[in-house]
């Protein structure tokens, strides 16, 4: 708790005072701190995948040659970005998007235009030679054109795609094209109209169709991604076959893959070998084509049809070990893995003031030094059948020994959380501090000379709990959806009652982060009143529930 009173003191020292405070940035001292002990703690594993599909793709990541901070301890480079340019989305796909949407940062809290183009730039310079736009939907980015004619203007970049749904294709895509746009995949898991409406909870079926045929007119080769579903469009495997017949398209199926909150099952997944019997019972031609070497799809075709077909194989046969993919999300984090949490986050250490571009490409390169083998993050047989989260779970359990923040030489670890389920966790925690009568009556009327008490503490908890992990030797460094503290003042008790309510979508709970943000509140509530009195009390800081993990918790 000592420890806890001074780093917090010190934090707050830091970092607030300044507006800084109300939005968690860190200062650049603070980025290169990180990126220093990142780098040095980078000794073990994380993830990360991929690649390309045609000739071209090939091309590009055989002439790139990524520099050592793109290159992971398993000597893969990282020579293609993936940027989500938003989280938002005009449709409401079953598998990836609840009903009600995502929720949304401000826009904010968002990377502007010119902080994209100078983070791409800056993974060009490192060596990313393709980069493709996704989201959410790219295309409900106002700027989309103006990002992909700015990416198009890096010498270095050889390639910009995007990944879309296709609605809206008919009304940019000449512009995009104008822009330079090198390629397009658009997502389309059904041929029927009205099964369309079922899976996107959105009309314009007919609009996505009309985009693929004018991407066809427009000279390009679009990929229609398709997500396999059993029980859903299982019956239209043949007749996506039949759409590569006249149309120059590459038809992906993309194995189903669990994401927080998708319901995903087991038996809703379709492998990839299972699609391939289906198709060549009424095909018996059917067959693969040579893929490229950081391809996803494994490329087959019916010979004489003008398209061809691929298979995206992530749940059954993984590609990680030839995988030369880094992410970006549209908050600016840096993500090494599809499959991975959100790293380091390039925005605050690029909005803080004396961040220089060389700990920016240090941050980065701690985050692929952190990348793993591959997704499971169990084994390295480049075959195994990927486990489901369940099977996970059993694994880890069987490797972990009693303690689990303490390995086999009895040397204090984190607990390895790469291979559970992603879910939506939340913690509640509380702590009251007891202030005496005249406390009590001079933050009722706002007249600390220090401020208002109340605010600054609330702030000071979102702070906290923000930086939990660099305070709680083995905490997880974990990117937090909200953290909302309520501070009220108990006139009649004389205390200030202090609740934080967080929430992730992750692999690990926020149980730490929910305490961390109460007990610094506290302290700050101390802090802004010991000029006054010294007799304050900090009592109570408890948990009050948690959700989302192993065992839920509700404090009677
Ligand atoms: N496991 C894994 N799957 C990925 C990765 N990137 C894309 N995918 C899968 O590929 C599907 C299609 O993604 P797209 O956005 O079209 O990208 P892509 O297929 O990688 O695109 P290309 O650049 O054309 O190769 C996604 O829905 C995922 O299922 C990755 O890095 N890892
Ligand atoms: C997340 S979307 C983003 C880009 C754009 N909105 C689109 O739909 O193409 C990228 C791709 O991920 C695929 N996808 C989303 N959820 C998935 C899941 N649970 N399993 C497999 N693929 C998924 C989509 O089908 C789409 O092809
Ligand atoms: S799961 Fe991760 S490591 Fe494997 S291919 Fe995808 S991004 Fe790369
Ligand atoms: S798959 Fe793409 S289109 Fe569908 S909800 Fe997700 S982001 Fe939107």
């Amino acid at each position: 708790m000592r420890l806890l009173v001074k780093r917090s003191n010190l934090l707050l020292l830091q970092c607030t005072a300044q507006l800084r405070q109300a939005t968690g940035m860190a200062t650049g001292s603070q980025f290169h701190k990180l990126a220093t002990s990142t780098k040095s703690a980078a000794t073990g594993a994380q993830l990360d995948i991929k690649n390309d599909n045609n000739t071209m793709k090939a091309s590009v990541t055989q002439s790139a040659a990524a520099t050592s901070a793109l290159t992971d301890s398993f000597g893969r480079h990282h020579t293609y970005l993936r940027i989500s340019l938003t989280e938002r989305c005009n449709l409401r796909c079953d598998y990836c998007m609840p009903a009600e949407g995502v929720p949304l940062q401000p826009k904010s809290q968002l990377l502007s235009t010119e902080e994209v183009l100078r983070l791409a730039r800056i993974f060009v310079e490192q060596g990313v030679r393709k980069i493709r736009l996704t989201g959410g939907e790219p295309t409900v980015r106002r700027d989309i054109v103006e990002v992909v004619a700015q990416l198009k203007a890096l010498p270095q970049l050889e390639h910009v795609g995007i990944t879309t749904n296709g609605l809206v294709l008919t009304r940019i895509l000449l512009p995009l094209q104008r822009a330079g746009l090198d390629s397009l995949n658009i997502s389309l898991d059904t041929l029927r109209k009205e099964r369309f409406e079922q899976i996107t909870r959105r009309k314009g079926w007919e609009r996505v169709i009309a985009g693929i045929d004018l991407a066809i007119q427009l000279g390009y080769r679009p990929k229609v991604n398709c997500v396999l579903m059993r029980n859903f469009n299982e019956d239209e495997i043949c007749d996506f076959v039949e759409f590569t017949r006249e149309r120059p398209v590459d038809v992906r199926f993309i194995e189903y893959m669990p994401f927080t909150g998708n319901k995903w099952q087991t038996e809703r997944l379709i492998s990839f070998k299972e699609t391939v019997q289906t198709i060549r019972q009424r095909w018996p031609e059917f067959q693969p084509l040579p893929n490229g070497p950081n391809d996803t799809s494994k490329a087959y075709a019916v010979p004489g049809f003008a398209g061809q077909l691929g298979f995206i194989t992530s749940m059954t046969e993984h590609f990680c070990g030839t995988c030369n993919r880094l992410r970006l999300t549209a908050d600016g984090n840096i993500k090494v893995c599809l499959f991975g949490n959100k790293e380091f986050s390039l925005r605050d250490a690029m909005r803080s003031e004396d961040c220089t571009e060389q700990q920016l490409v240090d941050l980065i390169g701690a985050a692929v030094q952190r990348k793993k083998r591959q997704h499971a993050g169990i084994g390295s047989d480049r075959s195994r059948t990927l486990l489901h989260p369940h099977q996970l779970q059993l694994a880890q359990q069987r490797n972990c020994s009693g303690l689990t923040h303490i390995n086999a030489q009895g040397k204090a670890q984190m607990v390895d959380v790469g291979d559970k389920a992603l879910t939506t966790r939340t913690a509640s925690a509380e702590a009251t501090v007891h202030v005496g009568e005249r406390l009590t009556a001079l933050i009722a009327a706002n007249e600390l000379a220090k401020g208002d008490v109340l605010s600054v503490a609330q702030l000071a908890g979102i702070m906290g709990a923000k930086q939990t992990s660099y305070l709680i030797p083995l905490c997880h460094n974990i990117s937090l959806s909200s953290v909302r503290v309520q501070a009220t003042l108990i006139e009649q008790q004389h205390y200030v009652r202090l609740v934080a309510t967080v929430r992730c979508s992750g692999q690990t709970g926020v149980e730490m982060e929910a305490l961390t943000a109460v007990s610094v509140a506290a302290l700050t509530v101390y802090d802004m009143c010991k000029a006054v009195s010294h007799d304050i009390c900090i009592k109570n800081v408890r948990l009050m529930s948690k959700s989302g993990g192993k065992r839920d918790y509700q404090r009677q």
